[in-house]
């Protein structure tokens, strides 16, 4: 309704271009690699810088620029946590990773858990039931390894802690790995290619409501259509469909759109998302608030944060132009672009307590992604005979690939439902009959 890309979206600091929204892939992010070569755009690598954990009144953990310092570090803080932690996360990776073979041999599923179900079993339902602290204590990880970083890799990726439900705990632990990719120029550029390849025609406008409609064809038999009303710059306006895909989180607050005279009638579904405020900043950091005397002591390119209500940020890092590949334009500490994430826009005090000083700042305050509160649970695919909804699968974990992994979904059971191929939805059992199909 505003600008092809949605959440994907960038802001301009100084004559250069920022992500807002969602910025980083991860590498074992298939759909988007795809997309990213089929429509001949370039990949910018994640660039990495020293990183820290402040709690509020220090910092618990504060990373070296050598890497068998920080091993020694890591050993010492939280034991063999960090090992078990890789491995917890590359098993449930291992086991998500399963979508890619269901949907290239075509299969689609008609509901979101019958979709997780099918990649994780009842691993992946448990992790939707309890909070990604539960999931990790039950599995055995220390308390205070949780607390000062797990929480971290949550408040930065999703503004909330450790009460989220661990398959999104487990989904921004992903977030947090090396490896890490954005598209060179703007990740947005993924929607409008994939628009632009795709021929589809975009009606700028948005859309208020939807209702069934039973129109006679010519020879008199009846079809079943949806008339979708638009308001457009020329006004309300609208059409009629076979089919109708929603690609935008329902809910009054979010796309708004009314369902009219559907019988049962569409029910709403409570679905609160999380307010996160991406602040840009060029300026220098404030590194005596961060309780560091000497300024140039001070090396951290990436502040994370743990749970203290006292606290007003959610994280703090320094960020490159979307167009940069390497650390060529690289902008020292002392004078580099920040983006702070945080629950509400910030003050000016608090951006004085933050930067000692600054010569710009652009504020985005996002419907990010849902307000998680275990036990999850998704609302439908299917909201009517042909009508689908993609954005119940963020209720399980928001991301860019999580998205496209709906749409993909979506495409292949609206697809199946309208030829009548039943045998290609909801199949039990696809990982085992996948495997001795080869
Ligand atoms: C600050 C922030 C950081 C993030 N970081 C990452 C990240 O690093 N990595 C990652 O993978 N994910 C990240 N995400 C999440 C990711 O951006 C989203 O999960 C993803 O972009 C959602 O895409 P979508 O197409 O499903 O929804 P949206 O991007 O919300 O698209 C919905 C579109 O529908 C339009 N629309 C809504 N209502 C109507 C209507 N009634 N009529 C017409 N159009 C309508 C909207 O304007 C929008 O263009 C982040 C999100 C935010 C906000
Ligand atoms: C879906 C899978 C398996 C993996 C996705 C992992 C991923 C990239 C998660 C990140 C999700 C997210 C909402 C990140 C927000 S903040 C991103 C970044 N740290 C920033 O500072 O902009």
């Amino acid at each position: 309704k505003a600008v092809v890309g949605g959440r994907l979206n960038t802001l301009d600091v100084e004559g250069a271009t920022y992500e807002a929204g969602g910025s980083v892939i991860h590498p074992l992010n298939l759909h988007m690699k795809h997309f990213v070569k089929e429509l001949g755009l370039s990949v910018a690598s994640a660039q990495g810088s020293l990183a820290g954990v402040y709690n509020g009144e220090e910092f618990v953990f504060e990373e070296s620029s050598w890497s068998f310092i920080n091993l020694l570090k890591l050993l010492w803080h939280y034991g063999l946590n960090p090992l078990r932690m890789s491995m917890w996360v590359e098993d449930i990776l291992d086991k998500f990773m399963r979508i890619y073979r269901y949907q290239m041999h075509d299969y689609a599923f008609s509901s979101n858990e019958r979709l997780l179900h099918a990649l994780g079993g009842n691993d992946f339902t448990r992790l939707l039931n309890q909070t990604i602290d539960e999931a990790m204590q039950k599995a055995g990880f220390s308390q205070k390894f949780i607390n000062e970083v797990v929480c971290p890799a949550m408040r930065v990726n999703y503004g909330q802690g450790v009460t989220i439900n661990g398959f999104v705990g487990a989904v921004s632990l992903a977030g947090v790995q090396s490896g890490l990719w954005s598209v060179k120029g703007g990740n947005k550029l993924v929607c409008s290619g994939l628009i632009y390849s795709s021929k589809a025609e975009v009606i700028p406008g948005t859309v208020v409501s939807i209702e069934p409609k039973i129109r006679h064809r010519p020879g008199g038999d009846p079809v079943k259509l949806y008339q979708v009303t638009y308001n457009t710059s020329s006004g309300l306006t609208g059409d009629t469909y076979d089919i109708v895909i929603i690609a935008a989180p329902l809910g009054r607050r979010m796309a708004n759109i009314t369902f009219r005279n559907f019988d049962p009638p569409i029910p709403e579904f409570p679905n609160p998302y999380h307010q996160t405020v991406t602040t840009l900043v060029h300026g220098r950091l404030n590194a005596s608030f961060f309780g560091y005397r000497d300024p140039q002591a001070f090396h951290f390119g990436a502040i994370f944060t743990t749970d203290n209500p006292k606290l007003f940020i959610n994280s703090l890092g320094v960020v490159s132009p979307v167009g940069d590949t390497g650390a060529g334009g690289k902008l020292p500490l002392q004078s580099a672009v920040w983006k702070v994430f945080s629950k509400e826009v910030l003050t000016k005090e608090q951006l004085s307590l933050l930067f000692s000083s600054y010569d710009s700042v652009k504020v985005k305050p996002w419907l990010a992604y849902p307000q998680y509160r275990p036990p999850e649970k998704c609302p439908p695919i299917i909201l009517h005979e042909q009508l689908y909804y993609l954005n119940g699968l963020e209720r399980a974990a928001s991301a860019m690939e999580m998205s496209a992994i709906a749409a993909r979904n979506a495409a292949l059971l609206a697809f199946h439902r309208w030829h009548g191929h039943s045998a290609s939805i909801d199949q039990e059992d696809l990982h085992e009959k996948l495997k001795t199909e080869l």
